[in-house]
């Protein structure tokens, strides 16, 4: 028997296995491919954009390691994400950041607009990629001292004010030309390296900028907005003034989506634990789903307790129409296009996880109280035949299972990235 055919006898055996604890896996694959994980643009280039400044990296950012094939441009950008989407089962997005548009001339963040994105926008639409976007708050000029929306000076938070509001028209222009909602996530890297005389008044200044820029009203059918919060930055040690307290009211009172970021809070801190709280409050929710290891470094996502523990609470919440997933991770000592397949295969693997368990029964039990049962069947839960689902899974969706597609990332780096040098940047 071939691979292929060995595939679909596993899957037999384990659809069996699955049918026999009342789980549907075809139901389940079913309601995965309609899940689209946003991939965020940053992972291709290290988080540099295409401004053509040359800006080093800052506000709290940082990327290390020097793999060769970093993307210079944007068509060598969406090269490298086309590799990594046809490694991935399903069908998903891309979430861009202002400072990747394509600009002839120097543009500044205040005078950006939509005809920097045409080339981004006929492509999701030729790729058949919806896009999301995301101002750009960080590595300017006008954010060197740490303040952008919360400055104390009048003129830079104006300048701030503009790029804020360019970008949701051109979050808009993208959901109109797509067809489906643009999310716009605002991330605003503001803080204190030490301790602040006044924690106020900078939140106050935050609020009132964000209220200027979110006073003009776009239709939800063409972009949705969210808020981003943090607790800490390299360089915002002290006090981030978009917190988690500041963000969850401000999404609040203006019917913003908040974005949870799983490196933003305490080591200890697990965002799979604010899903359900949350979203008593507010409509949708954003995740960033990223990995901390000691802080907000932003590893590739890798298949841990906590990856699985936010798809369960996704889908055992009945929460997957309400909740936007997708990705921010950046590591330049590895290979980009293997990065973003690997991050976000994890992300599909615990998802599909979260969709094969038997979640109607394990609340049953709970209700009744017999909390041994749940644990029992918890525990059993992780020797399910997950893997062959998965291999199935990518199977008919004609992507490799298993490690072959690693193959595939070694040849483009042969044929492709290790091609590019910083020297000789295409025009
Ligand atoms: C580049 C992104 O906007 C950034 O990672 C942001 O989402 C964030 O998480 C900052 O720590
Ligand atoms: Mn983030």
């Amino acid at each position: 028997m071939g691979r292929s055919g060995k595939i679909d006898a596993m899957y037999e055996l384990a659809r069996e296995q699955y049918a026999a604890i009342g789980v549907d896996t075809d139901d389940a694959l079913r309601r995965i491919g309609d899940v689209a994980i946003s991939l965020h643009c940053w992972q291709g280039d290290d988080v540099g954009g295409f401004e053509g400044d040359l800006q080093s990296l800052g506000n709290g950012l940082a990327v290390t390691g020097n793999h060769p094939g970093r993307a210079r441009t944007p068509d060598e950008l969406r090269q490298d994400l086309q590799t990594a989407y046809a490694l991935i089962p399903g069908n998903h997005r891309l979430n861009l950041h202002a400072m990747y548009g394509e600009f002839d001339t120097p543009v500044d963040r205040d005078a950006i607009d939509v005809q920097h994105f045409q080339g981004w926008i006929q492509w999701a639409v030729d790729q058949g990629v919806p896009l999301d976007f995301n101002p750009s708050f960080f590595s300017h000029p006008n954010a060197a001292d740490g303040f952008t929306l919360a400055h104390s000076d009048p003129g830079i938070r104006q300048f701030w004010i503009d790029h804020g509001i360019a970008c949701r028209k051109i979050a808009a222009a993208m959901g109109a030309a797509q067809g489906s909602p643009c999310v716009d996530n605002f991330w605003v890297p503001d803080g204190f390296k030490d301790t602040p005389a006044d924690r106020k008044t900078p939140r106050e200044r935050l609020a009132a900028s964000l209220d200027e820029i979110f006073s003009g009203s776009l239709p939800p059918t063409h972009t949705i907005d969210a808020v981003e919060c943090k607790l800490f930055g390299i360089g915002s040690e002290s006090c981030v003034v978009g917190s988690h307290e500041f963000y969850l009211g401000y999404a609040i009172s203006g019917n913003q989506m908040l974005c949870l970021d799983a490196g933003h809070f305490h080591p200890t801190e697990v965002i799979s634990d604010k899903i359900s709280s949350v979203l008593m409050y507010v409509p949708e929710l954003l995740l960033h789903v990223s990995r901390g290891v000691r802080w907000d470094s932003d590893h590739v996502v890798t298949f841990t307790d906590e990856l699985q523990a936010i798809m369960q609470e996704i889908v055992r919440g009945g929460f997957l129409d309400r909740v936007h997933i997708g990705l921010d991770f950046f590591d330049a000592s590895i290979n980009r296009v293997a990065a973003w397949t690997i991050g976000t295969r994890n992300a599909l693997k615990a998802l599909l996880a979260a969709l094969l368990e038997p979640t109607e029964q394990l609340q049953q039990l709970e209700r009744e109280g017999d909390f041994t049962a749940r644990l029992a069947l918890m525990e059993e839960q992780k020797m399910m035949p997950l893997g062959a689902v998965w291999d199935h899974y990518c199977q008919v969706s004609d992507v490799p299972a298993g490690r072959q597609w690693l193959d595939v990332v070694r040849q483009y780096e042969q044929d492709v990235l290790k091609l590019r040098s910083d020297a000789s940047v295409p025009a």
